[in-house]
């Protein structure tokens, strides 16, 4: 099966060498090399971010997905070593990396732009070996993303192309190698990111005043800087790590991270979540940790089609009617609806937050305030439930609570 939908822009591009991305429902797009050369296989997901490529590519929320930019031009502010939102696996921030599998634009900057640039983003994908491609027509492809739905797919330049023997691409052998991998549904992948061996984030200027336990399921930079910013120490954990651990830290409360696969799959994290409701620790969620949370309390999880991801998401806080513009990555869901109320076996709980485009789920939260998430990143959210909004609040209510949770 051969794709009969090669763009207008694959002529034009005839100048670079040859790239393709195969989708998996045989969909082929012609393009040219960019980044490194080679192969690379994912689920093939689209962003509208207008700006903030370099966070997008660091997140590790993105393991194992091809991400194509809706911006038609990216690159123009180059690489810089500030903007990273991943660290090594001890913390260590030289050790930040891109995880996405694979990067898809349409024009990408022949110059390099900042004053905080260190490089192009050309070479920093093709020093770490993250196989993208270029000019092919983003908007087609998007198009068909958002018809089709999200779908595994292959970006395949130099020698990972295959060739019928005419000197004609046989794109049938591609379409094999990218229906063999697996799907992200199903896909337990929090693992494969997280912390081995845990690290300790200390507080900006003096003592802690309170100690958080944060699972790292993908966590990315920025949120262990939040809590610094508020006087708080920071456990990072494995996302294997168990209630005894965070009782030994003495820790006042609990963060569940971002990361990246399918939420049904990470029952350790569930569990433990459980655990620590069970224990009245305070606990606040984001991304990941929000579908967490809530499976926690007892909600299903479904795989979306296309997903949300972007920087300008708006997000309605059901109670107060106030929308937030927020920056997203899921591919997942909560079940539920709008304000919808449910009992749990830790108290009643609440369906927080909402999408204001599709009604998507985007936070719950126990009504006494113990336990809240939301599904998006609010370090880059804008409007009244912001980064400050729920970094405050969850300090607030481990002020509240301090000394309440049972301990050993
Ligand atoms: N940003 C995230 O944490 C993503 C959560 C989950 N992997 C999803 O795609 O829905």
């Amino acid at each position: 099966m051969s794709g009969p939908h090669d763009t207008p822009f694959a002529d034009s591009a005839s100048g670079g060498d040859l790239a393709v991305l195969v989708l998996e429902d045989g969909r082929v797009f012609r393009g040219t090399t960019f980044g490194a050369v080679g192969q690379t296989l994912g689920e093939a997901v689209f962003s509208t971010g207008m700006t903030g490529y370099q966070e997008t590519l660091t997140d590790p929320s993105y393991h194992r997905q091809i991400v194509v930019s809706t911006a038609p031009q990216i690159g123009n502010t180059g690489w810089n070593q500030e903007d990273d939102e991943s660290v090594g696996p001890t913390g260590d921030p030289a050790g930040a990396r891109i995880w996405v599998a694979g990067y898809v634009v349409r024009d990408p900057s022949r110059v390099t732009s900042n004053w905080r640039a260190t490089g192009s983003l050309q070479d920093a994908l093709s020093g770490q070996g993250i196989v993208g491609i270029a000019n092919i027509d983003t908007r087609a492809l998007v198009r068909h993303l958002r018809t089709r739905g999200s779908m595994r797919a292959g970006v395949f330049s130099g020698d990972a192309l295959a060739w019928a023997g005419n000197g004609i691409l046989d794109t049938d052998v591609l379409l094999a190698r990218v229906r063999e991998q697996p799907s992200m549904l199903g896909a337990d992948l929090a693992g494969q990111v997280s912390t081995t061996t845990g690290y300790t984030v200390e507080p900006v200027g003096g003592s802690p005043q309170f100690t958080v336990a944060a699972i790292d399921l993908g966590i990315k930079t920025n949120t262990p800087r939040m809590f610094a910013e508020r006087g708080i120490r920071v456990h990072v954990l494995p996302s294997n790590a168990t209630l005894d651990q965070i009782l030994d830290l003495k820790a006042d409360g609990v963060f569940l991270s971002n990361g990246p696969g399918d939420p049904a799959t990470a029952d350790g994290a569930v569990h433990l979540t459980k655990e620590v409701l069970g224990q009245g620790l305070p606990l606040f969620g984001i991304c990941f940790g929000n579908q967490i949370l809530g499976r926690a309390l007892g909600r299903g999880t479904y795989k979306m089609k296309f997903g949300h991801r972007g920087i300008n998401i708006p997000v309605v806080e059901h109670e107060t009617g106030r929308i937030a513009i927020t920056a997203q990555n899921h591919g997942f869901a909560l079940e539920g609806e709008a304000g919808e109320e449910f009992d749990t076996p830790f108290g009643r709980a609440i369906v927080s937050h909402t999408c204001a485009n599709d009604g998507t789920v985007e936070g719950v939260r126990l009504l006494d305030d113990s336990a809240f998430s939301v599904q998006y990143h609010p370090e880059a959210a804008a409007g009244p439930h912001d980064a400050a909004y729920l970094f405050d609040r969850f300090t607030t209510l481990l002020s509240a609570r301090r000394g309440t949770g049972v301990r050993k």
